[in-house]
């Protein structure tokens, strides 16, 4: 039986296309399930560069392109467009077999041959071509073929290589243009989804390529399937993977593995692929985690399309790491008593004034996570020893040992009261499964890995047997909005060279990116694994408009230019729901909130349940994970961003104060990276030393 496939590029096409035309489309797929091949009124092209390429029916006014294969009865739908210009793109199109990863490159001679004469024009006087600095044998080990060699060395400027998106191979293009965004051959080698060791493809047989090609082409069961796709947004990326996403999720890992990446990369639609694919694996139960409630909610749902039957989805849990330590401390205790952050200041508060010291409730509560808890410390000679860099403060040697006793009460008082915080949860639930021979899970995903602390890596270590496939791990430092800043290995947990990192923005136009990776230019910001973690190479195909920057006299007048944004974005068609808006602190938040609802606009605090029809505002931190049509990022002034009280001044620990710097700095990205299409910042008074760094 014949079978035709919709090749991703045809398929994000088609899917911005009139719902009548998608469902005509659909109809084609019915039609040619039940068509045996004489039926197909598959027509030739005459004049066809290539006579593999057909055309098909879809109504009086749409025809598709397909693709036929010279044996076997696989085709593919390569293009949908009005009656002649299919059949124009039909003549004027060829299919060759990309050296590189073995799979099909369609593009368009002629055009390519037109743009050359004129760049070649262009290019007269010129000093510098955009490729100079990769060696033709590279571009030839990375699939670039003769003539896009020819046409690639005449490039001068970016803008030449975006406008040749429509005539180059799809592939082809992506190389070239990982390369002009600073990535090296070796990653872009690496992007293209295949091991080290080059292949040697048979560049004659496409019927081979079309195989190699099925991770770029959805085979649907029918046109209810189709319409299916076409319905779910989600469902595209479902359908269709980045082949290094398609790589990692599918590999098979002799110990834990991990995945980086820019914001908006794929990275967590990568985590929710590799545990469907752990979950067919049927090997054991599969943990998918995260850091908060919300985002672990988020992931179920997510998780819920991807997996096909009940029996999946019963081998994996989603829930945020501290409610899985919180279970297995409750099966073995009962339910733990939390001390609230306020009681605890208190106790805190009360036992400095016991001891007659200077040091504040607030440094003991941080002070005994992030050095005592985090590195293990038992003893007063561990924590003379510990590591206390960027801790706001150094103590002297008499101040540690008075600290200590402080902590030492601190902790006797915990165990006598039995009183709990999340954080000795962990520990206990970490302690419970070292010493078990029973690991809850065989597999753990992870999402959101960079702000993980110390305690809950070393849990979900005790929660997963040592072994292949025991742990994948998602997350981009870039993105770290809090504390700790562990290093895996120090943790227990060895990625060795089991690493990939995703380059491709899937979310953000190239405005927005290049806006905000601005921001970060000469952060040097670690990878949780003792190296610098790199950004170079992140990009976006999509162009959109430039970010607005814009800064007011008057908080009133900032107010008043908010509610009037909404309303332009709003009169422009945009949903109310498809709005963020994000503030540093939880005031400004409440104050925009109330300002919105005054002025007759919904608003609601930001969830990941779905924003109804409202304005969706919350925090800065509280965007993590979220993304928005429009975003506007609000109080981006002096002293407001980053508030004055959450930076450790350079006097009292200059090391304190550059962590202090940066993670303030990520946290004004990760709100900024969340806009898909247009991002409004904007300030009263002097702007934020932030904005000065962005061009
Ligand atoms: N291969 C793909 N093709 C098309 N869209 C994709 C693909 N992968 C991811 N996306 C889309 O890109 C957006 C960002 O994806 P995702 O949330 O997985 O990125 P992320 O790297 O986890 O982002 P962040 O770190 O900023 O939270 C989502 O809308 C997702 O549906």
């Amino acid at each position: 039986m014949a079978r035709l496939g919709i090749h991703i590029e045809c398929l994000k096409e088609v899917f911005r296309m009139e719902a009548p035309v998608r469902t005509r489309i659909g109809e084609v797929f019915g039609k040619f399930e039940q068509a045996t091949y004489a039926g197909l009124h598959l027509e030739k092209v005459n004049n066809a560069r290539d006579d593999r390429l057909r055309t098909i029916r879809v109504d009086s006014f749409w025809r598709g392109v397909v693709l036929a294969p010279e044996s076997g009865d696989s085709y593919t739908l390569v293009k949908v467009l009005p009656h002649d210009d299919a059949y124009r793109w039909a003549e004027r199109h060829k299919i060759e077999v990309n050296t590189a990863n073995g799979c099909i490159d369609i593009w368009d001679p002629a055009a390519l041959h037109e743009a050359l004469d004129e760049i070649e024009h262009e290019a007269q006087g010129v000093p510098g071509q955009l490729f100079d600095h990769v060696s033709d044998s590279d571009l030839i080990r990375l699939g670039i073929s003769k003539e896009t060699l020819a046409f690639a060395r005449e490039l001068t400027r970016v803008e030449q290589l975006e406008k040749a998106k429509t005539f180059l191979s799809d592939t082809q293009w992506d190389v070239l243009f990982g390369l002009a965004a600073g990535m090296t051959p070796e990653e872009v080698w690496e992007d293209l989804g295949r091991g080290v060791e080059p292949e040697q493809f048979d560049t004659e047989d496409l019927s081979a390529a079309v195989e190699r090609t099925s991770d770029r082409v959805l085979l649907v069961d029918g046109p209810a399937e189709l319409m299916k796709v076409f319905r779910e947004s989600f469902a595209l990326w479902r359908a269709y993977l980045h082949p290094l996403q398609y790589q990692v999720a599918h590999a098979s890992y002799r110990g834990p593995a991990r995945i980086t990446g820019g914001p908006g990369t794929g990275k967590t639609v990568a985590a929710l692929h590799r545990t469907r694919h752990l979950a067919l694996q049927n090997e054991g139960t599969v943990l998918l985690t995260t850091f908060t409630s919300a985002l672990a909610s988020a992931l179920g749902r997510d998780l819920a399309l991807l997996l096909e039957t009940p029996e999946q989805a019963q081998r994996v849990h989603v829930h945020n790491v501290d409610q899985v330590a919180h279970r297995i401390f409750t099966e073995r205790h009962g339910r733990p008593m939390i001390l609230r952050k306020e009681e605890e200041l208190d106790i805190w508060k009360r036992l400095t004034k016991k001891r007659k010291s200077s040091l504040s409730e607030q440094f003991l509560y941080d002070e005994w996570r992030q050095v005592v808890l985090a590195q293990q410390v038992t003893s007063a000679g561990d924590y003379l020893r510990a590591k206390r860099s960027g801790r706001g403060r150094s103590l002297r040697a008499q101040q540690r040992a008075q600290a200590w006793e402080i902590i030492w009460d601190f902790q006797q008082e915990l165990q006598v009261f039995d009183r709990w915080t999340h954080e000795t949860v962990c520990i206990e639930a970490t302690r419970i499964l070292t010493e078990s021979s029973e690991k809850p899970y065989r597999h753990i995903v992870v999402d959101e890995a960079q702000d993980f602390s110390p305690m809950q890596w070393r849990f979900l270590r005790a929660a997963v047997t040592e072994g292949s496939d025991d742990l994948f791990i998602a997350g981009d430092t870039h993105q770290r909005i809090y504390h700790y800043r562990p290093s895996l290995r120090e943790v227990g947990i060895d990625i060795g060279g089991r690493s990939a990192r995703l380059t491709l923005n899937y979310r953000t136009t190239a405005e927005i990116l290049a806006w905000s990776l601005s921001m970060l230019h000469g952060v040097q910001i670690d990878d949780m694994n003792e190296q610098l973690e790199k950004i170079a190479g992140c990009r976006s195909y999509v162009h959109g408009e430039r970010p607005s920057e814009r800064g007011f006299p008057t908080p009133f007048d900032e107010r008043e230019a908010l509610v009037a944004q909404i309303q332009a974005w709003v009169k422009a068609g945009v949903e109310l729901g498809e709005i963020g808006i994000a503030a540093r602190s939880d005031i400004l938040v409440r104050d925009a909130k109330e300002l919105l609802e005054r002025e007759g606009i919904p608003a609601n605090a930001l969830s990941k349940k779905g924003a109804g029809n409202a304005v969706q505002i919350g925090t800065m931190h509280g965007m993590k994970g979220l993304e928005f049509r429009c975003v506007a990022v609000i109080g981006v002034g002096e002293n407001q961003v980053p508030p004055t009280r959450a930076v450790t001044s350079a006097v009292e620990d200059e090391t304190a104060h550059a962590h202090d710097l940066q993670r303030e700095r990520c946290v004004l990205f990760v709100a900024a990276t969340r806009a898909r299409e247009q991002l409004y910042v904007s300030w009263h008074g002097q702007p934020s030393a932030f904005l000065k760094a962005v061009h």
